[in-house]
């Protein structure tokens, strides 16, 4: 078994388990959390991964998104990965709330010091999943949903768009859209990647999307709350998204709904969480 349980929690009939375990990919341990529905204890059940916003682990969204009571309900087990890896000693990583620990952006960083160990791509795509089916014979490798927060939406969106096949569907809740062209992704990909705008441009939901070449439409869900501060600093520009997902016909099956006085915490999130499950269920299920 290559995780360690610190802790098993019952939860709507299920169990959320605290998980960590050494990652080969990012070079150190890793915690999540794992929420097993109580179908999982009598045959395999689909997987939805909740990729977590700038400064969260993954306890933020097990403890207040509030996807257990969804998930058990249509018998889907949800991961909540960590956002970035820890504890490396790298200069700079724990200087800013939006850059290093707690901000891994979901991409493998090509530029020193960050581009040996900040590969939370195939952290998330390759090696967690991996050890996950592994270890939790109960978790169907062959059906997986991704949804995600804010820098984690951003996450969800482009691993969706740069993986075709992988997930069965996507959702976001507050995603950061379009990072090349707000301060949090300029930032950050500076910072991974150098100065390579044509590098930015390959994990760019707004960028990739025009090149979804998947084959038929690209169903997505995105919630937006508008009293949202960092929607109206312009860091999640969900607009220019759909924009770019009209201008090569793939408007029809996006539905952005824009939530009123909701803001970016998890009480928005929480309050949205069953509608994502089941937008997951949908294609989990079909
Ligand atoms: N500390 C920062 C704000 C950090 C913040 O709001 N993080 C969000 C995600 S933002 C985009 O990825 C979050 O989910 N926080 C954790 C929580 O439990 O709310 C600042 O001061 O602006």
């Amino acid at each position: 078994m290559s995780f360690k349980t610190t802790a098993t929690i019952a939860s709507f009939g299920g169990k959320l388990l605290k998980l960590s375990h050494t990652s080969k990919t990012v070079g150190c341990d890793m915690a999540l959390n794992l929420y097993l529905p109580p179908q999982a204890s009598l045959h395999k059940v689909p997987v939805l991964f909740y990729l977590a916003g700038l400064t969260c682990t993954g306890d933020n969204g097990a403890e207040k998104g509030l996807f257990q009571s969804a998930a058990a309900e249509k018998g889907i087990a949800v991961v909540f990965p960590d956002t970035s890896p820890r504890g490396l000693n790298i200069v700079g990583e724990d200087d800013a709330y939006d850059f290093g620990s707690g901000a891994g952006f979901y991409i493998n960083a090509t530029k020193e010091p960050y581009a040996k160990n900040y590969k939370m791509e195939s952290y998330i795509t390759e090696e967690l999943p991996s050890a996950l089916f592994t270890s939790f014979p109960s978790l169907d490798a062959s059906s997986i949903s991704i949804t995600g927060h804010s820098m984690g939406g951003h996450g969800a969106l482009t691993l969706f768009l740069k993986h075709p096949g992988t997930y069965k569907s996507v959702s976001a809740f507050a995603p950061i859209c379009n990072p090349i062209a707000c301060p949090w992704g300029k930032k950050a990909f500076s910072g991974y990647f150098g100065d390579n705008i044509e590098e930015w441009k390959k994990h760019d939901a707004t960028e990739l999307v025009k090149d979804w070449k998947a084959g038929g439409g690209l169903d997505v869900l995105i919630d937006v709350g508008t009293g949202d501060n960092f929607y109206k600093q312009g860091q999640l520009l969900p607009e220019n998204f759909v924009q770019a997902a009209k201008s090569v016909g793939l408007e029809e099956g996006l539905v952005v709904r824009y939530q009123t006085d909701y803001d970016h915490s998890y009480f928005f999130i929480s309050t949205f969480a069953k509608d994502h499950v089941n937008h997951a269920a949908k294609y989990l299920f079909a």
